[in-house]
C-alpha cells in the first residue's frame, strides 16, 4: 500500500534496493517514495532497517542492487561528500555528533568548510536566527550545551549548507519532551520552506504530529505508506512499530 505522489513531488525514491552489512541484507528489494518539502517518517519495529535507509542514501553503505534517485536524478553509489555539497543532501545521525571540545562556532565553521569561510561567515548569523539557544551559546565549548541544545547545534551545522534534504536518525534521544517539541518545531520550520525531511524517530507518536507521511518498513520492505494523520487515528497503531502494519486490522463488529 503505498500513497501516489505525483512524479514532480517525489525527492527521494528507492527502486528495487538491496543493501546490507556483509553478506547479510537488510534492506531486500525495498521500494519507497518521499515527498519533497514533506516530513517523512519512517516506522517499524527493531532491526527493521530504517537507519539502514538513512545511511544508504547518504551514501555510507554501498546498493548491492537496485537504485537510489533524488528529484528524479540516479544518485546510486555517490559518496557521501558528493551528496553533501553537490546533491544537498545532510545526514544527522543518532547520537551526539560535535567536537565537543571546539566552541558552537567553530562546530559551525567547520559544517561549512565546503562552503569556504566567506560564505560560512554570511550564513552562519542567517541559520542562528531560527536558532536562538544555540545563538545565546556561541561562545561556548560545544560540550557544555545541554542535549537540546546539541541537537539544535547539529541541526543548525546541517542546515548551514541549505540542503535539499534533511535526514535524520532518532533525534529525540536523550531529550526531554519540551525539548524534542522544540527539534519538531524546528523541522516543521525547515519544511516550510521547502526542505525536505527524512526521519527515524521512536517517539512514534509525537512524532506523526509533526510529520507528513509515514512509511512503515518490515524486514527491509515498505509494507504501508499512509498519511501522518491517517495513522494517528488507527486504533491499531502499535501493529506499525511492533510488526504486522502489513495484516489487515480485524473488522468492525457489524461492519
Ligand atoms: N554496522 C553494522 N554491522 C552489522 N549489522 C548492523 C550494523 N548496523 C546495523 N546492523 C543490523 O542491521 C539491522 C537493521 O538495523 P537498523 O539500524 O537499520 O534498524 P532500525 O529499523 O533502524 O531499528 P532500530 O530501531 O533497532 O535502530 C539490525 O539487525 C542491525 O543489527
Amino acid at each position: 500500500m503505498s500513497l501516489n505522489i505525483p512524479a514532480q513531488d517525489v525527492a527521494i525514491e528507492f527502486r528495487n534496493v538491496v543493501a546490507g552489512y556483509g553478506d547479510f541484507m537488510i534492506l531486500n528489494r525495498l521500494n519507497m517514495r518521499a515527498r519533497r518539502g514533506a516530513i517523512t517518517l519512517l516506522i517499524g519495529p527493531n532491526g527493521a532497517g530504517k537507519s539502514t535507509v538513512l545511511k544508504t542514501l547518504f551514501g555510507l553503505l554501498r546498493v548491492r542492487e537496485g537504485s537510489v534517485l533524488l528529484e528524479g536524478q540516479d544518485i546510486t553509489g555517490a559518496a557521501p561528500k558528493d551528496l553533501l555539497v553537490r546533491h544537498g543532501i545532510a545526514f544527522v545521525p543518532q547520537g551526539r555528533n560535535l567536537f565537543g571540545q571546539l566552541t558552537v562556532h567553530q562546530n559551525l565553521e567547520l559544517g561549512g568548510i565546503t562552503l569556504g569561510m566567506k560564505t560560512t561567515h554570511e550564513r552562519i548569523p542567517e541559520v542562528l536566527r531560527r536558532f536562538p539557544r544555540v545563538q545565546e551559546r556561541l561562545h561556548s565549548q560545544a560540550s557544555a550545551l545541554s542535549g537540546g541544545e546539541q541537537k539544535q547545534l547539529e541541526i543548525a551545522r546541517a542546515m548551514l549548507l541549505r540542503p535539499k534534504v534533511l535526514l535524520i536518525d532518532e533525534p529525540s534521544i536523550g531529550l526531554s519532551p519540551l525539548v524534542v517539541a522544540d527539534v519538531f518545531r524546528l523541522l516543521r520550520e525547515l519544511t516550510a520552506q521547502g526542505t525536505t525531511v527524512l526521519m527515524v524517530e521512536q517517539n512514534v507518536k509525537s512524532a506523526l504530529k509533526i510529520s507528513d507521511e509515514a512509511i512503515a518498513l518490515e524486514s527491509g520492505r515498505q509494507v504501508l505508506h499512509k498519511q501522518a494523520d491517517e495513522l494517528l487515528a488507527d486504533p491499531h497503531i502499535e501493529r506499525l512499530f511492533l510488526g504486522g502494519a502489513h495484516v489487515a486490522a480485524p473488522a468492525a463488529a457489524g461492519a
